[in-house]
């Protein structure tokens, strides 16, 4: 019998001191989940190199395979190999799974217009929780059938007519940046093209949609992102471009904290001189930390200090760290503030309900805002950290486990949405070479 994730929690390791280690790591999901997708609706074959194999990327692999994509490991499928990806006729019904991907939920139905056939969506139960009404709304306006019972929410279904009118469309997407990146993904495949008007609070999470910006552009599509909350995609070809795909930076939060949280050192390597990953921002918040902060020809060294700082940030831009800060924080020897993040309440789980409840178990002194979170210093005790399937909510318990004896991280085995054999990752990382 398989151990249960829930009754048998992980024990966390902690170092004996402070670590001095080399990290090697896996790739960006976001850049992953989008050279497919622009990979699929390309002129010709064409190469993603270094692809992340995750749950969320295998996820979108599968959905473009079942619209037709061919897509084959170049190394027979060992793992280590890169995805050659050929375009192919989409002219079937199909079935796609979500899973917890909120990038296969919203990037894949924009690029099922262009197909012939009836795609059913669905996912992992708390999927049907998170928000995607506002873009099927907009996938309506802009000539696409959707049936989503009127829900708003998975499952639905989309009916593809093998074109899209496309145009101008306006939409709410303060609930997630994804919105406007699906729009602009499938846009220059639009008879139309697409003119995305964003109208509500602010955006969330804007490098990820420059990230998109810059794919686009890469790839042949003209994009006009001049004015403030409109972006928009001329029609025309997605050419067909080999792409290599950069370490995930947002993956590199726990594995910085290594060093940061035990007044050692870790080097991630890969470091990208110049990147639209909203991981790139640990760099100044480690440094706020009072950590020592360099990047040298691709090694990004972050050594811990004696004692980290609380902070008082703005994580709006870059909301998915916030699991990975909020845990530092709780380490740090003087009051912290994370503000700006309310849309990650619709995230894998409820993150800031999550956070705050579970770090309040281990002993935190924790405040739960509407956007954010009040952390001041106190004196942390072992115990059981729930993850709720959140990669990011384990990657905040693995981080407490490094100065806190005896934390117990539940599931675990839910890093793998973004992260393949993590506990190995982690283990190895932890019980490295110690100074
Ligand atoms: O486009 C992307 O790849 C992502 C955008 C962000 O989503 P939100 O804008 O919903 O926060 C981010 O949090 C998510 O992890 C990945
Ligand atoms: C919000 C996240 O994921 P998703 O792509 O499922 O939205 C995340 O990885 O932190």
């Amino acid at each position: 019998m398989p151990a249960d994730p829930v009754a048998d929690p992980w024990p966390a390791p902690r170092p004996p001191g402070p670590v001095d280690r080399v990290v090697s790591l896996p790739g960006s999901k976001s850049l992953t989940n989008r050279a497919l997708v622009l990979a699929a609706i390309a002129d010709g074959p064409s190469v993603v190199r270094r692809p992340l194999r995750s749950r969320d990327t295998l996820l979108m692999a599968a959905a473009l395979r079942s619209l037709g994509t061919s897509i084959e490991d170049t190394d027979g499928g060992d793992g280590s190999g890169d995805w050659a990806v050929t375009p192919g006729a989409w002219d079937r019904d199909a079935a796609v799974d979500c899973g917890l991907a909120g990038t296969v939920m919203r990037f894949v139905p924009p690029v099922v217009g262009l197909a012939r056939g009836t795609v059913g969506f669905d996912g992992d139960p708390h999927m049907r929780q998170r928000p995607v009404g506002q873009m099927l709304a907009a996938l309506g306006a802009l000539g696409m059938t959707i049936d989503d019972g009127g829900r708003g929410a998975l499952p639905f279904a989309v009916h593809g007519a093998g074109a899209v009118p496309g145009g101008t469309v306006t939409i709410d997407a303060s609930a997630s940046s994804q919105f406007v990146s699906a729009l602009l993904l499938a846009g220059a495949r639009y008879d139309h093209g697409v003119d995305v008007r964003h109208v509500g609070k602010p955006v969330p999470s804007l490098p990820h949609i420059e990230m998109t910006v810059q794919m686009l552009r890469q790839r042949g599509v003209a994009v006009d992102d001049h004015d403030a909350n409109r972006w928009a995609v001329a029609p025309g070809p997605v050419k067909a471009i080999d792409d290599d795909i950069e370490p995930d930076l947002s993956n590199a939060a726990p594995f910085l904290a290594l060093g940061a949280a035990t007044g050692g050192r870790v080097t991630v390597t890969g470091w990208p001189a110049l990147t639209t990953q909203p991981g790139d921002e640990l760099r100044e918040i480690l440094t706020l930390m009072g950590c020592e902060v360099t990047l040298t020809g691709g090694d990004l060294t972050v050594v811990g200090p004696e004692k980290l700082h609380g902070v008082d940030l703005d994580l709006h831009d870059v909301g998915e760290l916030t699991p990975a800060v909020a845990a530092l924080c709780a380490l740090a020897d003087s009051p912290s503030h994370l503000r700006g993040v309310a849309h990650i309440r619709g995230h894998e789980t409820d993150r800031i309900t999550a956070l705050a409840t579970e770090l309040g178990r281990l002993g935190a002194d924790v405040t739960e805002r509407e956007d954010g979170l009040s952390v001041r210093p106190a004196t942390l005790h072992g115990g059981t950290f729930r993850t709720y399937a959140d990669h990011r909510m384990a990657h905040a318990g693995v981080i407490l486990g490094l100065a806190v004896d005896d934390v117990l991280v539940e599931d675990i085995a839910t890093t793998s949405k973004t992260f393949p054999d993590f506990a190995t990752a982690w283990s190895n990382a932890v019980h490295g070479t110690t100074r």
